[in-house]
């Protein structure tokens, strides 16, 4: 039996609105997150990038810097060595210094670094200069590097610390060699002064910002100069200093470090002299080095926090529309369910009989037009048995109309219970009256359905004095037909079973009959 179609139940909605909108939040918090990492990423490796260059940046200048204090003492050294080797060979005779004089009016003024070439003798008098003319009754034998010499057999350069020449008043550097007589002894001492602005000159064409600095320091640890040049630092003692511990163990190098004296932290490059005892370092400001770095990460920071905002706002407005609407999608479908339900709870009222809750007369009409249709298509047998009570206006006039429904009701079940097939159709056909629908049933098969119902009706026992069993018993007329289209139609089959029912009315009641057979009890 086929029934009208209904709609299928749609599955419910909520779990698909929670993971939706979850994945939802969990991508825009994703990207959120993500354009934050990203955008902090970069930023790191842009500052560890800036950081770097400039450490090779410092690394380069010390290199160049050293370079250029090694060139600049070496060719004041030649010049001292060629003073030694003068007087060696032209001894120290009026004429000879009158000769030396002149190379050394010669040699420093092809050197600009030079301020001055001087020769002072085993007791530090001068005894002939570069100077234009020789101070008067001026000694030296009271500077370090004269003591120096003096008390050292080594003929080798000697830097001397920083002092204010006495011919000029500037701040000179010192390289000094130690003169010796024929046998050895201590001869005087050949002096070159070197003008330590020389070495500040070439710095200044550094570019090391505002809080850069550049120093050229002795291994002892005396500062010869420095860029910015402070009053204190020419002679400073360095030796507590990081630049001079690391330049102490290391011939080059980078380190950073912050200033105990005006708390600037500084980037450091560092390199020893590789022909003379002293280092040089340049250095420069990590908040300087910093500074576009930093304004380029607060703009970067601005806009991603101002397109993590957006994007936030945007998306949880989103999510919300999203919900909003997921929520309308599920009313509908809740709506849609209750229809569902109800449109099924009306079919099967509009199919069923209120009293016996069999099928009803509609549901009959269309079921054995369905079934019809099927018998003509399959050329089977089709069934109809038509059932009626007994004497069943005494039993309602003895016991009552109530009682009268519900003996229907027990009855109905009672037949209902004798169907075999899901393709049956136990129907009340009208009244008191039922019929059985029986698709692919010949006619022996139905007569057994229709005595078995009958049996079953007995079996209830239901009381009824105006009946001859004195029990409810009921009559039934059965027919069967393989219907061919267009000949037979289903009026004919309900028909035949009435007049089947008729007969076994007729023949005493309490009995199966059919147009071919009949049954007797
Ligand atoms: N209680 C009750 N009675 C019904 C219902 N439908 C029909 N009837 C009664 O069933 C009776 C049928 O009576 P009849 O058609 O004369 O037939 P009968 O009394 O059964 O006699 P036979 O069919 O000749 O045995 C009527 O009195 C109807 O009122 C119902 O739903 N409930």
């Amino acid at each position: 039996m086929n029934h009208p179609t209904t709609l299928n139940n749609a599955p419910t909605s909520t779990p698909r609105k929670l993971s939706l909108t979850w994945l939802a939040m969990g991508f825009v918090v994703f990207v959120c997150i993500s354009l934050i990492f990203i955008d902090g990423w970069r930023s790191w490796t842009a500052r560890h990038n800036q950081l770097h260059e400039t450490e090779v940046s410092t690394t380069n200048m010390a290199r160049a810097i050293a370079q250029h204090a090694d060139d600049t003492i070496k060719a004041a050294d030649t010049a001292l060595l060629g003073i030694d080797e003068q007087i060696q060979a032209d001894g120290t005779e009026p004429a000879a210094l009158e000769r030396l004089h002149n190379l050394l009016v010669r040699k420093t003024a092809e050197l600009p670094q030079l301020k001055g070439l001087f020769v002072y003798d085993e007791n530090g008098n001068w005894l002939v200069n570069s100077l234009p003319s020789t101070p008067a009754n001026i000694n030296n034998a009271d500077r370090d590097y004269f003591i120096y010499h003096r008390t050292h057999q080594d003929k080798n350069a000697y830097i001397g610390s920083p002092i204010r020449s006495r011919s000029s008043g500037i701040w000179i550097m010192t390289l000094s060699r130690r003169l010796n007589h024929a046998d050895g002894s201590f001869a005087g001492v050949a002096l070159a002064t070197i003008d330590i602005d020389y070495f500040n000159r070439f710095y200044d064409s550094f570019n090391i910002g505002q809080a850069g600095a550049i120093v050229l320091v002795s291994n002892n640890g005396t500062m010869l100069t420095r860029r910015p040049l402070l009053p204190d630092s020419i002679g400073k003692n360095m030796q507590s200093t990081t630049v001079f511990k690391e330049s102490a163990s290391h011939a080059s190098g980078t380190f950073t470090v912050k200033s105990a004296q005006d708390g600037v932290k500084r980037l450091n490059g560092f390199r020893r002299l590789d022909k003379y005892p002293l280092f040089v370092s340049a250095a420069v400001s990590e908040d300087e080095v910093l500074a576009d770095w930093l304004t380029d990460t607060y703009l970067h920071s601005a806009g991603v926090g101002l397109l993590v905002i957006a994007l936030g706002a945007i998306g949880f407005y989103l999510i919300g529309q999203m919900k909003l609407r997921l929520n309308a999608e599920a009313e509908v479908i809740r709506a849609r369910d209750a229809m569902i339900v109800l449109n099924k709870t009306l079919e099967r009222l509009s199919l069923q009989d209120a009293l016996t809750e069999l099928a009803n007369r509609r549901n009959f009409d269309i079921t054995l037009e369905e079934e019809f249709s099927r018998a003509i298509r399959n050329a089977s047998s089709l069934a109809l048995i038509m059932i009626d009570v007994d004497h069943f206006k005494q039993y309602n006039d003895l016991y009552g109309h109530a009682a009268g429904d519900e003996c229907l009701r027990k009855i109905s079940q009672a037949v209902k219970s004798c169907q075999n097939r899901a393709g049956d159709l136990t129907a009340r056909y009208g009244g008191e009256e039922l019929a059985v629908i029986l698709p692919t049933t010949d006619v022996e098969g139905a007569l057994l359905i229709a005595e078995r119902i009958r049996t079953a009706i007995h079996s209830l026992g239901i009381s009824h004095a105006g009946n001859e069993a004195g029990i409810v018993t009921v009559s039934a007329g059965v027919e069967a037909i393989i219907p061919v289209r267009d000949l037979n139609k289903p009026v004919e089959l309900i028909e035949a079973a009435d007049n089947a029912l008729y007969a076994a009315k007729k023949s005493g009641r309490d009995r199966v009959c059919s147009n071919f057979n009949m049954v007797d009890v």
